[in-house]
């Protein structure tokens, strides 16, 4: 069985991070590991605390997953302080880590900061360059290019900054902004669209973290990246589709919309 491991904080609403990237390996089929950066005290509504690991003890997390269970994919979530973005390049760096999907996760759909103002700085400068894909939103994309972005063409012209600055290849995620459910993939000096059929679901806690770990998911399969995507994107539009409706804010999506029931089934009945 191919692994991915996941490096993201905890949300213990179960929509988002570390949560939802273990429900969307094992539903892409593939066994996941984590290294928790923080504990989040968070559900729907918002996130009323944040308990950060301290860098030495996620030095401790990674050595631990990459020295037994090698991840042939990795995803990276919240990270929200300098030290531990450090610490994170250093063990990649160390043991070759490949297949990594950088989400560099900002602010929670619900508007909770999730990174610090000189974090910011330090992902740029120490881990974008390892990413072999990013995966932004507008308003995350907007940050990185410093560019406005409004239309597909500034859509198309940021992409090209970031992808260009930090040799990785970009995943610019229309959904929340500009284009819909429309994605733009681009990657030496050449783009893509991956085109999504918006879902009227007001649900959309952790679908920035659901998309990555999928395509992590799918990288550690051996598919390549445009194949990846497109294939994380029928993901994500079935989890939304599957339109689950919990808590009293944004909520989460059913990541297991597409287990086999039997089982689930044979022990209701
Ligand atoms: N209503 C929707 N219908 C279909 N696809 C959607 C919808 N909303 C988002 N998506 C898709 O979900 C994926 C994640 O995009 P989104 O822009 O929501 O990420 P994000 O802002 O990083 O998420 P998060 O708020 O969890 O951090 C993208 O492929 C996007 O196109
Ligand atoms: C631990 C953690 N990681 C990431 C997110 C972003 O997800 P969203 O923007 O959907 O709230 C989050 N809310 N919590």
């Amino acid at each position: 069985m191919r692994t991915a491991l996941t490096i993201a904080g905890s949300d213990s609403g179960g929509g988002a991070g570390i949560q939802a990237d273990i429900k969307t390996m094992i539903t892409n089929g593939v066994f996941a590991t984590c290294a928790i950066t923080a504990l989040t005290a968070q559900n729907t509504l918002g996130v009323t605390g944040i308990m950060d690991v301290d860098d030495e003890f996620l030095g401790k997390e990674l050595d631990a997953v990459f020295t037994d269970i090698y991840p042939d994919a990795v995803k990276i979530g919240m990270v929200s302080s300098s030290a531990l973005i450090k610490k994170i390049a250093e063990k990649l760096t160390f043991y070759k880590a490949k297949n990594i999907v950088v989400d560099p996760v900002m602010v929670a759909t619900s508007g909770s900061k999730l990174i610090s103002d000189d974090a910011i700085e330090t992902l740029k400068n120490n881990l974008f360059s390892l990413a072999t894909v990013l995966t932004p939103n507008i308003p995350e994309a907007e940050v990185i290019s410093e560019m406005k972005i409004t239309n597909e063409d500034e859509m198309i012209e940021a992409s090209k900054i970031i992808s260009e600055k930090y040799n990785c290849a970009v995943l610019l995620k229309g959904g929340h902004k500009v284009n819909d459910a429309n994605d733009l993939l681009y990657r030496n000096g050449s783009y893509k669209w991956f085109y999504g059929k918006r879902i009227d679901n007001p649900n959309t806690h952790g679908t920035g973290c659901t998309l990555s770990s999928a395509i992590a998911s799918n990288l550690a399969k051996g598919y390549d990246l445009d194949t990846s995507v497109s294939r994380s994107k029928e993901y994500i539009s079935g989890a939304l589709g599957a339109m689950l409706d919990l808590g009293k804010g944004s909520g989460p999506m059913n990541h297991g919309f597409d287990i086999s029931s039997d089982y689930v089934l044979e022990k209701e009945n």
